[in-house]
């Protein structure tokens, strides 16, 4: 048989850089995930995500630009009826779970109203778990200075705490997990490098009952706002409501050529060093001039530049260097003038990549 409906469908979500994909990819190597369809969701004009789910077969989609909670909503019910379409003609063989990977900006509430509040849907599919990953370095200043977060936790299941393997201290650790509670008593806490998959993914069936007054306000607002749970869309960005921090903007840098190693290492240093307030994530996927074959695949995440790591191969037929920025009240032009002087393209009224490194300090912009 194709599937046995309902199929249950797990929600992964976090802030920006949490740790999704890379739980993503542990959990997708499970033996007891096969026949899992994924569905990620970017923000930015430039998807790279999915180019860095390791999956063989061409189960991943990924939803366009835009964030999951406000403009493409109404792609995810959509996609999700697709998904029905062909295992019932047959041209999927076997879904026994769909993963829902949100962007790190996601409102989860709209994003679970629309699978729970939809009439066909919840004939073939069941919300079964909540999945809400807190970066132990970034989470304590994340959840004071974004609402969608503190979101996040208080919807889920369970809560996966990542990076606590770049803590020292126990204390810190402590509060977090303190704090978490707080915000969340019901949820089971897990250490990321303590999770087995199935258990993480089998939640049952999704109930709002057992969670706080918040959350089932969260949700009955949604279902007030868009009873039929499918409202109209538009790939702009005129949503009803601010779903998140209208401040926060993405863009992109894209380099048609190979960059040399030490450029990008010193481009991203000082965009982070003089600008790393601002930047929420950076992540990219880069030709680098000394090992062309190998992409470089980067990441910051507020402040910190996680280490680089290299793909055996190009994902696809694209080469050179695409980067995303997502930032609060950082100057677009003056990270794209920045990046052309240290590919030895300066702009008019730019200083030299000569003059940058000689004196950092006097960058134009700044
Ligand atoms: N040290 C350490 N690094 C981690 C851990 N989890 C994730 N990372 C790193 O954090 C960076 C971001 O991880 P991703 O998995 O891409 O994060 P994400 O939540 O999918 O990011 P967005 O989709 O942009 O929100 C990468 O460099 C990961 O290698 C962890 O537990 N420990």
């Amino acid at each position: 048989m194709a599937a046995q409906f309902p199929i249950p469908v797990s929600v992964i979500t976090g802030f920006l850089g949490a740790g999704k994909t890379t739980l993503l990819n542990r959990l997708l190597k499970d033996p007891a995930l096969v026949d899992t369809a994924v569905i990620i969701n970017e923000f930015g004009d430039v998807g790279i995500d999915h180019l860095l789910v390791e999956q063989a077969t061409d189960g991943v989609i990924e939803l366009s630009d835009g964030c999951l909670c406000c403009t493409v909503r109404g792609e995810l019910v959509d996609t999700l009826a697709d998904l029905v379409d062909r295992v019932q003609n047959g041209r999927i063989e076997r879904l026994a779970r769909v993963v829902i990977e949100t962007t790190g900006l996601a409102d989860p509430a709209p994003v679970l109203q629309s699978i729970m509040g939809h009439p066909v849907l919840l004939q073939a599919f069941r919300l079964d778990g909540v999945i809400t990953l807190v970066d132990a370095v970034n989470g304590a200043e994340t959840l004071d200075a974004h609402i969608e977060a503190v979101k996040q936790v208080a919807v889920a299941d369970r809560i996966v705490i990542t990076k606590a393997d770049l803590v020292e201290d126990n204390a810190v650790l402590a509060a977090l997990a303190e704090r978490l509670r707080a915000i969340n008593p019901g949820a089971r806490q897990f250490s990321v490098d303590a999770i087995d998959s199935a258990s993480l993914l089998a939640c049952g069936l999704y109930d709002p009952t057992t969670k706080t007054a918040d959350v089932q306000r969260w949700l009955g607002e949604e279902a007030h706002h868009h009873h039929d749970g499918h409202h109209h869309h538009d790939h702009g960005h005129d949503h009803d409501e601010h779903r998140h921090d209208e401040r926060v903007r993405s863009f992109s840098l894209i380099h048609a050529a190979p960059v040399p190693f030490s450029t990008i290492s010193m481009f991203l240093d000082l965009l982070l060093s003089t600008h790393g307030d601002k930047v929420l994530r950076l992540k990219g996927i880069v030709e680098i001039a000394e090992d062309p074959a190998r992409p470089l695949v980067v990441h910051g995440v507020q402040k910190i530049l996680h280490p680089p790591a290299r793909l055996p191969k190009w994902p696809d037929d694209v080469r050179g260097m695409r980067l995303v920025i997502i930032a609060v009240d950082l100057p677009e032009d003056y990270v794209r003038r920045t990046f052309a002087a240290f590919v030895n393209q300066p702009s008019i009224d730019m200083p030299d990549r000569a003059a940058l490194e000689n004196n950092p300090l006097a960058i134009a912009g700044r």
